[in-house]
């Protein structure tokens, strides 16, 4: 898979380009497992690695190397002037193409690679090359995944800290709004209580119902009031589930003038007193 298609990198050219091992004829995956010759610091795949590190270099009778230093392997081999290694000519093409077979075949001594190192600059420099972009590619595909795993973390942060504020509300650690909604609906229910309490004579839920309107008077809008004062006039059994729906729907901050009730005014001044101071 390759994760950067879409942008040029320094690696991208590795995606194109078919990358060989430099002792056989294989293809290579440079994002996937190859390995760097002991010797001649080229590229090598797996296979060849194994197969040059369990082979057993033999000598002939003249003290030379019976197999190539680069693969391992037998065939036609080019023998040093100057040391005892040997290099096939398959190996010679491939990594230094038919200049490189003309070089070793011209007349005269013949100096090898690694008397010589600077013949075999150049695919040298090409395997640096590749590991480089390689090196850079891990580096990015790291950095990638480390942003995945942060922006992974954030969310989950996000989300557990909206389970948290999800269960604060239901646990009932109640939002502004809710708050309001909650002691409006306690209100209402002392109210009602008391409304229906018989031991609770006419005089005193007249006082309470003037407490009530006096205090609304910074906090609710006219149809509660209205409400509250019909209670009066026709008696708790009617107005007490209107009086409760209202007040659930109210918005809260509207100042409203109540509309009171000579009569409320009236006996609410005799100094008795209701228990709601
Ligand atoms: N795709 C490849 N797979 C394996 N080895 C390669 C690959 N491309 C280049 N090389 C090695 O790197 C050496 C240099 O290759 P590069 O393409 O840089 O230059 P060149 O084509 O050989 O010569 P020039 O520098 O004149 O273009 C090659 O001789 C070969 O050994």
């Amino acid at each position: 898979m390759n994760p950067f298609s879409d942008v040029e990198h320094p690696w991208s050219w590795m995606h194109r380009e078919e990358i060989g091992c430099s002792s056989c004829p294989a293809q290579l995956n440079p994002f996937d497992i190859f390995f760097t010759h002991p010797v001649m610091k080229t590229l090598q795949c797996e296979k060849c690695s194994e197969f040059y590190s369990n082979g057993l270099f033999t000598t002939d009778a003249e003290g030379y190397y019976e197999h190539c230093r680069w693969c391992a392997d037998g065939g036609t081999l080019y023998g040093c002037d100057k040391c005892v290694e040997s290099f096939c000519k398959q190996c010679v093409l491939r990594n230094l193409g038919r200049v490189g077979v003309t070089e070793c075949e011209a007349s005269g001594k013949w100096v090898c690679y690694i008397c010589d190192s600077s013949k075999v600059a150049k695919p040298v420099e090409f395997a640096q090359r590749v590991k480089k972009c390689v090196k850079l590619h891990d580096i990015a595909l790291e950095e990638q995944q480390k942003k995945k795993e942060l922006n992974r973390l954030k969310r989950q942060r996000v989300l557990a800290a909206q389970q948290r504020a999800k269960s604060k509300r239901s646990d009932g650690e109640s939002t502004d709004e809710e708050e309001i909604e909650r002691q409006l609906l306690g209100f209402v229910k002392v109210f009602e209580k008391m409304i229906e309490d018989e031991d609770v004579d006419h005089r005193t839920k007249r006082l309470v119902l003037a407490k009530i309107i006096e205090s609304s008077e910074n906090e609710s809008e006219p149809e509660f009031k209205e409400d509250l004062a019909s209670s009066d006039e026709n008696g708790p059994s009617t107005s007490k589930p209107k009086a409760r729906v209202n007040l659930l729907s109210k918005k809260k901050g509207k100042k409203v003038v109540p509309q009171k009730k000579e009569s409320s005014e009236d006996e609410s001044s005799d100094g008795s007193s209701s228990g709601f101071d």
